[in-house]
């Protein structure tokens, strides 16, 4: 399938990359003149535009706008010579549906909020589909998302907190995983064993958690051995107030 990702910095890439590891697709990269982008596309084997104009010219089936949220109004009326039957998927946090709408009146629309690691096939991305969207278009959404991760279809209405916890998610584990990181180092670790430490356990925390469908609590609670160790790092946690950090970083990032 044909898929053009406009905006290629650190979202677009990381789509980009998920996409290419399926042979089938063919993926045009859209961004204004710059080094970095040319590189990367030339290291991933991606043809690179640097118009909407090019990108119209070029027919995708499906357009993936990951520009910064500001410009990506002004950008999708720079593609609206696209063709009805293209699918219009946006990643712009906070840019909405019916503001599209307004622009691809014919065309079939989504909002997403994927998360960084669709870079390796292991993204989680929120879906809330809009107007137009009848079976075949719906079929080419799902062809070109399933493959990038775990894919959460919700309400418009609840898009945005979806992007808080899967999409700002990464950043606040990444935080945890470096504070984990240079625990490891203070105990002797090298620093890129307590990297490969931190990231593995985290991993298999989450697989785990979804493989079993147990709950956060239940799964702690196999781990804390009455008198043993990890419940004294547990309650270390609780008397930092760690819950709550966790709760507010959710009501910064999502107010
Ligand atoms: N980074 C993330 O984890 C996530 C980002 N998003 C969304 O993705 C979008 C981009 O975010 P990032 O990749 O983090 O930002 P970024 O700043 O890394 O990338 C933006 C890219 O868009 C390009 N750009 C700027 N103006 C353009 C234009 N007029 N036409 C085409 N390209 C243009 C820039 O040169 C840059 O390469 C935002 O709307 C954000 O809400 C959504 C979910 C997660
Ligand atoms: O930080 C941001 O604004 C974007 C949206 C979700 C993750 N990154």
């Amino acid at each position: 399938m044909k898929i053009a990702v406009v905006g290629v910095g650190h979202m677009g890439s990381a789509i980009i990359k998920g996409l290419l590891s399926q042979a089938e697709n063919h993926v045009i990269g859209m961004n204004p003149v710059n080094p970095r982008v040319s590189k990367f596309a030339q290291e991933e084997g991606f043809h690179l535009v640097n118009s909407c104009e090019e990108v119209v010219s070029k027919k995708p089936a499906v357009v993936i706008v990951t520009t910064p949220a500001k410009v990506t109004l002004t950008v999708l009326k720079q593609l609206a010579g696209l063709p009805a039957h293209t699918v219009i998927i946006s990643a712009a946090a906070g840019v909405h549906l019916a503001e599209i709408a307004a622009i691809f009146p014919a065309n079939p629309l989504a909002a997403i909020i994927p998360n960084i690691p669709v870079a390796v096939n292991a993204g989680t991305i929120g879906l809330s589909l809009g107007p137009n969207v009848m079976a075949p278009a719906f079929d080419k959404i799902s062809q070109v998302l399933n493959p990038l991760g775990e894919v959460i279809r919700v309400p418009e209405s609840q898009l945005d907190i979806v992007g808080v916890i899967g999409g700002c998610g990464p950043a606040f584990v990444d935080v945890f995983m470096d504070a984990l990181s240079d625990a490891g180092v203070k105990y002797g670790l090298d620093r890129s064993t307590a990297y490969q430490l931190a990231a593995s356990m985290v991993t298999g925390s989450g697989q785990l958690a979804l493989r079993t469908g147990l709950t956060p609590a239940q799964l702690r609670d196999q781990v804390t051995s009455p008198g043993g160790t990890t419940i004294r790092g547990v309650e270390a946690l609780e008397k930092a107030g760690f819950r709550y950090a966790v709760i507010d970083a959710v009501n910064k990032a999502n107010g």
